[in-house]
């Protein structure tokens, strides 16, 4: 398994009840994941805790075979360089460098750049003809463009995406969901995406449904 949660704990208020209560699923590579569940419902809050960002209350997570709730904080780092993908709300784009240089970014960190990949990307993505440019020359939605392009680069074990197609018009969020199915795919990642759009969930292979701090099974059409 690439991942694999067990008995997940979050509470941020110790007089509240937690966030996240009982949180246990896996997934193999390869696989795609949608999880959904209303506004507040702790969506974030549990990809924040895999990406490695912050620390579980209790329970385990084990990323690539290794339990990242024992681990210390470089090592942390090093996991998520080395394994996981991210696209958050936060683009986290670097101002200074060219769209093309952030792509490369994090595939070169983790030692896997790959030109043509990168370019297949780039191209496929819509992301073509702006290589050249600077990410405050950029819409929002071509800046998450950057962003998704630059995680799936860097072919990632486990891709964590919350809502990576927020930003974009139905056919372009189409577009960009089937390049992260196809990469998936292609290069053995698993993804892992929350979304509110019921019509991308659709399109998973699995899906997940979190209230109350536990998850539950729906239905995939895929
Ligand atoms: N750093 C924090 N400190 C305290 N409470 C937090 C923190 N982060 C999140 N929360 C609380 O945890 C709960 C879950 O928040 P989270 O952002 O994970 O939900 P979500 O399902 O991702 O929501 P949305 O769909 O609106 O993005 C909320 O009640 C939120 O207020």
């Amino acid at each position: 398994m690439v991942l694999d949660i067990c008995n997940l704990v979050k509470r941020y208020d110790p007089a509240a009840e937690p966030v996240l209560r009982d949180v246990s699923f896996a997934m193999a590579p390869g696989e795609t994941l949608a999880l959904e569940g209303e506004s507040g419902s702790g969506k974030s809050t549990l990809l924040h805790l895999v990406a490695g960002l912050d620390r579980a209350s209790g329970g385990q997570i084990t990323v690539d075979g290794t339990d990242i709730t024992a681990l210390a904080d470089g090592a942390l780092a090093q996991m998520r360089r080395s394994t996981v993908g991210l696209i958050f709300q936060q683009f986290n784009l670097i101002p200074s460098l060219t769209v093309e240089k952030n792509i490369a970014f994090q595939a070169r960190l983790a030692g896997r750049f790959d030109p043509d990949w990168a370019a297949h990307l780039a191209e496929t993505i819509g992301l073509a003809d702006h290589l050249q440019s600077y990410p405050e020359t950029l819409s929002g939605g071509q800046q998450q463009r950057v962003a998704i392009a630059r995680a799936l680069a860097a072919k990632p074990r486990l891709l964590l995406a919350d809502e990576p197609t927020g930003n974009l018009d139905e056919a372009t969020a189409d577009t960009v969901l089937q390049l992260m199915l196809d990469s998936a795919a292609e290069t053995g990642t698993a993804l892992l995406m929350v979304t509110h759009s019921p019509r991308q969930a659709a399109r998973m292979q699995r899906r997940l449904h979190l209230s109350h701090g536990v998850v539950q099974p729906l239905e995939s059409a895929a």
